[in-house]
């Protein structure tokens, strides 16, 4: 098999690289073979030595190349289908939480914060219900739209299951992440998604958590104190933010 770093070069550099060599082995070969059965090294054999593989060595060489880049290319298919969710092109749940520990061990590091929202379309089973699956998975799709447009390039947004959402601020905490999804839970209430002839108008509920250093000990915490913020918002009638506070009843209704 051929490297893959050399699939760098272009086929045609490759075509001559390897028609070279070939061609040398080749002629090397040949002459071994001559001296061994002890024979004359004629002319018409050196000929043959170097026309063989010209003829052969771009032909198969081309066709090798084209099929590992066409591996090349599925493989490249196949990690962005792992790593993104096709409807809303955010991270998958796991990419999602891999990136997030690695942004939480940075922030720990470094004794900076972060934050971790938990965002949750408000009352999707209706939407389902009113405008279909197709309308729902519209609404998915331009929600997606809307989380990327929202947050800064150092941030992180995942589709964590169905209409739920998870996004990782780091190196922002107090007034800054509130004023972040505050907009963003206005933005979707002031929004709507075009579904057919239908306006889909639709809310979320965020809750979120902000690690300090020294406050938890690990991710899992933050994203627990995430959950149960989102649970108040919800309790606490939906198309609102919501921050993890201790000996706050999430069951509060
Ligand atoms: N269209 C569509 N629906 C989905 C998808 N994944 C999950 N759902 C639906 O999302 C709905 C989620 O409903 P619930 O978890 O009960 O939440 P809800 O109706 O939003 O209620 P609240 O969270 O309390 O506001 C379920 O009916 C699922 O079938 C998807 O990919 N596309």
């Amino acid at each position: 098999m051929i490297p893959s770093s050399l699939l760098k070069y272009t086929r045609l550099r490759l075509i001559i690289l390897i028609t070279s060599v070939a061609i040398l082995l080749s002629v090397l070969i040949t002459y071994i073979i001559t001296i061994i059965l002890a024979d004359g090294f004629s002319l018409i054999t050196f000929s043959s030595a170097i026309i063989v593989p010209l003829l052969i060595s771009p032909v198969l060489t081309w066709y090798i190349v084209g099929l590992m880049l066409q591996v090349q290319k599925l493989e490249q298919e196949q990690r962005y289908l792992a790593s993104y969710d096709m409807l809303t092109k955010l991270h998958t749940r796991r990419t999602f939480l891999e990136l997030f520990e690695e942004k939480f061990d940075a922030c720990a590091n470094d004794y900076s914060c972060v934050s971790f929202a938990y965002i949750d379309i408000d009352n999707f089973k209706a939407i389902n219900s009113e405008y279909g699956h197709s309308g729902g998975d519209e609404v998915l799709k331009q929600f997606g739209d809307l989380l990327r447009a929202s947050i800064r390039s150092v941030d992180i947004s995942g589709r964590i299951g169905g209409e739920e959402f998870a996004i990782v601020l780091p190196h922002t905490s107090g007034d800054s992440i509130l004023t972040v999804l505050e907009r963003l839970v206005d933005n979707t209430h002031a929004s709507s998604v075009q579904f057919g002839s239908a306006n889909i108008q639709y809310t979320i509920s965020i809750g979120y958590s902000t690690y300090q250093y020294g406050d938890i000990t690990n991710s899992k915490q933050l994203v627990n104190r995430a959950d149960q913020a989102l649970l108040l918002a919800k309790n606490l009638g939906k198309n609102q933010v919501q921050q993890y506070r201790k000996n706050t009843n999430s069951h509060t209704s």
